[in-house]
């Protein structure tokens, strides 16, 4: 795989670091998330493939235990408010001292400075701070985050694996590591980009909701059917609005042109009217196989037996029969090879990992015995 070799630490944090930690783990590095001690149970629903390690890093001994561990590692991941590493004394800059190769990647919600870099918060306030939570939304109704896609996994644990990625390829040549500033208002913005930079061609000249791909415009839309499902509707282009119509069996004579703004409302209605009249599978067997950008909306039930989702499996069972998407892009030669075992147990590889590390069974078990980490190889699975 083609993070083969890339040793990871992450520090277990809430939502976009434990996304950044598994797309990483699926690409095949080596993923530890440390844990906390006497956490009775993982909220962390990204840990495909990782190994965990529960450390109590309010000794000094846990703290020195961590330190080591990152040191002998090629990324560090930390997903904790400004400062709370450099409190412990594991900062990047005398991390780096230590080793100097170490990527050591810090995602936060509004970045390492700046006045609200020490402030509480989570998506639904990146996603405001970007700037694009002002134009997501209906018209006439207040803006709507959808759900914490965009700040914590677009703008944050994506883009923080795209900048260690970036950082592990040009070390190759520097042999040099450096320090993520991983910010999610700025990665939200930044995959906002063509909102903000399509303005320049009028594409958000309307309030919220009015535009063409905010709902505004009846041809960028979903629909509800006949059996309460719905269809999505994507017919931008004059061609592909042609086969829409076809579709829904109208006269493209008798309807106000495609892009008269002002006759949008009586072109939703009628929109609106036909779908009602099929069921989502009937609509899905008149567009299927055409030009006209109109497919169901899937539910998560539905979607891994649809024939195109199902010829590409493009979902993947674990080994409880649990659901979710394949890894993706798909790479030709080196794909990502998710693991399919059940998740981590908080402190699970403990003993494994520090063995590896290089520490004595002795070290271990004074570690153990002290509390600074904690075991709990397969009985928290029963
Ligand atoms: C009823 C509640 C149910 C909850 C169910 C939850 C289900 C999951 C839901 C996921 C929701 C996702 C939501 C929508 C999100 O947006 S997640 C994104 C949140 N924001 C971020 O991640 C941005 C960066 N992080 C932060 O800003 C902050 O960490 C935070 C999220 C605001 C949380 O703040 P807070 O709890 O005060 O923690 P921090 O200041 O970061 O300090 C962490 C403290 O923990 C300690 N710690 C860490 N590891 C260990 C360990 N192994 N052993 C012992 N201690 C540990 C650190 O040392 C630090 O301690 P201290 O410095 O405070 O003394």
């Amino acid at each position: 795989m083609a993070l083969a070799g890339v040793r990871v630490i992450e520090l277990a944090g809430l939502a976009p670091a434990p996304f950044c930690g598994m797309i990483l783990a699926d690409f095949g590095a080596k993923v530890i998330r440390v844990d906390r001690n006497k956490v009775g149970m993982s909220l962390d629903t990204q840990a495909r493939g990782k190994r965990s390690v529960a450390i109590n890093l309010k000794t000094a001994e846990g703290v020195a235990l961590l330190r080591k561990l990152c040191v002998q590692s090629d990324v560090v991941l930390e997903p904790y408010r400004k400062g709370v590493m450099e409190k412990l004394g594991l900062g990047p800059h005398e991390m780096l001292k230590e080793n100097p190769r170490l990527i050591y990647a810090r995602l936060t919600g509004y970045g390492q400075s700046g006045s609200y870099a020490t402030a509480a918060g989570h998506d639904i306030n990146y996603l405001a701070m970007s700037g694009l939570l002002s134009r997501l939304g209906r018209s006439g109704e207040k803006p709507y985050a959808p759900l914490n896609l965009m700040a914590d996994f677009a703008g944050g644990g994506l883009t923080c694996a795209l900048g260690i990625v970036l950082a592990l390829l040009e070390r190759t040549t520097s042999g040099k590591g450096q320090i993520i500033d991983a910010s999610m208002v700025e990665g939200a913005a930044y995959v906002g980009s063509f909102a903000w930079k399509s303005r320049s061609i009028g594409m958000w000249d309307s309030p919220r909701g009015q535009n063409m791909l905010d709902s505004g415009a009846p041809f960028y839309d979903t629909y509800e059917t006949a059996d309460g499902k719905y269809m999505a509707v994507g017919a931008i282009e004059p061609q592909f609005y042609r086969q829409l119509l076809t579709g829904l069996e109208l006269d493209a004579g008798e309807l106000p042109p495609q892009m008269s703004f002002t006759d949008w409302p009586e072109l939703r209605r009628i929109f609106t009217e036909r779908f009602a009249s099929k069921t989502q599978a009937d609509w899905s067997r008149i567009f299927d196989g055409t030009d006209a950008c109109v497919t169901p909306v899937l539910s998560f039930d539905q979607v891994s037996s649809h024939p195109h989702n199902q010829e590409r499996a493009s979902f993947i069972k674990d080994s409880s029969g649990d659901e979710s998407p394949r890894p993706a892009p798909v790479l030709s030669r080196t794909p990502a090879e998710p693991c399919l075992a059940s998740d981590p147990v908080i402190g699970e590889h403990t003993v494994e990992v520090l063995t590896e590390y290089g520490f004595t069974s002795a070290d271990i078990d004074q570690m153990l015995t002290a509390g600074v980490v904690e075991c709990n190889a397969v009985k928290s699975k029963l």
